[in-house]
């Protein structure tokens, strides 16, 4: 068969997801985020990015919250981000090239999941296909898992060719709360992975140009089974505390 001296196509492929996997945890552990450039090569993503403008000219992407409480439980209609979302789960007409990326990305995960022993990562979140309008639009500076609901790593797959600093929008980064922000330019094919906790608090500054981008987060496996453990516990108090509620009302209640 086709060995190519002594390799076959598939062992050249496995070996290049475990070279840049390992490539990945060691920047992971040492700065906590890390990005890879010509992820798919430039044909695949400009597939991606075709696929993405389809979804955003038929109008299927909703805009992000809209409201932050500002902690004293009043609702402040105060905008806290201006992008426009889309949830793919891949099976979508027209998303082969999005799924493509989910499945890639995944894999790159498996092989990073080997070589991490502090998570075990088995599942993800859907794609969130994200897009900034442009005149301005950001997003203010948040952790992405600031209470242990179970994602660990964030990955964020850009799709901006010809993008420069002058357009603004750049994701800055403050890696273990630093002052100084790390600055990512969110260009064509660069892949960006972080720990999603509060080690990678970051914004979007704000973006003069159409900026488009997929977000990806990975599950530890414990941590999101307490997380859902504790919903379900909160659920039931809730319920129970609705069921005396209505017990109490004259008349009301079977
Ligand atoms: O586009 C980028 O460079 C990053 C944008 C970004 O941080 N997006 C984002 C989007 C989110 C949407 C819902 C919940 C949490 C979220 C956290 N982060
Ligand atoms: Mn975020």
């Amino acid at each position: 068969e086709n060995r190519l001296n002594g390799y076959t196509p598939m062992d050249l492929l496995q070996n290049r997801f475990f070279e840049r996997a390992e490539f990945v945890v060691d920047t992971l552990r040492k700065q906590g985020y890390c990005y890879l450039d010509d992820f798919h090569g430039e044909d695949i993503a400009l597939k991606i990015l075709s696929e993405v403008k389809n979804l955003h000219h038929r109008e299927k992407f909703t805009d992000g919250e809209l409201v932050s409480s500002n902690g004293n439980g009043s609702m402040l209609n105060k905008k806290i981000r201006d992008d426009k979302i889309a949830w793919i789960d891949g099976k979508e007409e027209n998303c082969q090239a999005i799924s493509h990326h989910m499945t890639t990305v995944n894999t790159l995960i498996r092989f990073c999941n080997g070589l991490i022993e502090e998570y075990d990562i088995e599942h993800r979140t859907k794609a969130m296909v994200a897009c900034y309008p442009g005149q301005g639009t950001c997003y203010k500076r948040h952790v992405d898992n600031p209470n242990k609901d179970g994602r660990c790593i964030t990955t964020l797959y850009y799709l901006n060719p010809g993008w420069t600093e002058e357009k603004g929008g750049m994701l800055n980064l403050y890696p273990g709360g630093s002052e100084e922000p790390v600055k990512i330019l969110p260009r064509l094919d660069r892949l960006l992975l972080f720990w999603s906790d509060r080690r990678n608090p970051h914004e979007v500054a704000p973006s003069h140009d159409v900026r488009y981008a997929i977000t990806l987060w990975y599950f530890d496996k414990n941590e999101r089974a307490r997380f859902r453990k504790k919903q379900e516990e909160e659920e039931r108090k809730k319920a129970i505390f609705s069921g005396q509620e209505n017990g109490s009302n004259e008349g009301g209640g079977n």
